[in-house]
């Protein structure tokens, strides 16, 4: 694993980490300052339920994706062609505003030797996408650690994902959308599998 991945692996919750009382005193500070009143009977709970969303929210800050790559089998059958994972829905939050990112990712890979359980391409889409985020990092990551992890012969990375961010505040763009790519190895190198790759994501468009 190189410097990259080990730089996206499970992220180093220090001692300093705020307790859950500290987080749930900050969502009362962020209600006074909204302009509501916290101890209103509406919102007496709210903070611990807003500690508890934002720990499953952010979940992915205590997980590594190599740990969810570490299972692979053999080719099955003598299959060495490309495996493609399509519509990996998502919801994520941008890092700038901490609003939701909601997309899905399509993620393709030329095996070589080893393939992946199919879930746990969807998996480490889920442990990036549940930590703050920037959409083309995101993709980055995804890419960079099936890459170095199973080390097939490339990846290719389409992720499309609605802003939030700019949908409810800000510029306010409904259904506008961002795609994002990313492509290692042979996808990079090669324009053919890369045009490959694109006819097999759409030929199984569904309508
Ligand atoms: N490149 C990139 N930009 C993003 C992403 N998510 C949000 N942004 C943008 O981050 C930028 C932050 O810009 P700033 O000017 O610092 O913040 P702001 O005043 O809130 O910007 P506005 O959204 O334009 O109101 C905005 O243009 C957002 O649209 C992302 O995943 N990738
Ligand atoms: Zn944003």
């Amino acid at each position: 694993m190189d410097a990259i991945v080990k730089s996206f692996a499970k992220s180093v919750m220090t001692a300093d980490r705020p307790s859950q009382a500290e987080a749930e005193d900050a969502v009362r500070t962020l209600l006074r300052w909204i302009g509501e009143n916290p101890d209103r009977e509406g919102l007496l709970d709210t903070p611990q339920r807003v500690a508890k969303a934002y720990r499953e929210m952010f979940s992915g800050y205590e997980r590594d994706p190599a740990d969810e790559l570490g299972r692979t089998f053999e080719e099955v059958a003598g299959f060495d062609d490309m495996v493609i994972e399509r519509d990996v829905y998502f919801h994520s939050h941008c890092e700038h505003h901490m609003v939701p990112i909601i997309g899905k990712a399509h993620i393709g890979y030329l095996p070589d030797g080893r393939v992946v359980g199919l879930s746990k391409l969807a998996r480490v889409v889920d442990i990036f996408a549940q930590r703050l985020q920037t959409q083309e990092a995101m993709t980055a990551q995804i890419a960079s650690t099936i890459q170095d992890i199973l080390n097939p012969r490339g990846v290719a990375v389409i992720v499309e994902a609605e802003h939030m961010c700019m949908a409810m505040r800000g510029i306010r763009k409904q259904g506008a959308t961002t795609l994002t790519s990313t492509f290692t190895g042979i996808f990079k190198d090669s324009p053919d599998e890369q045009a490959r790759f694109f006819t097999l994501l759409r030929a199984g468009a569904r309508a």
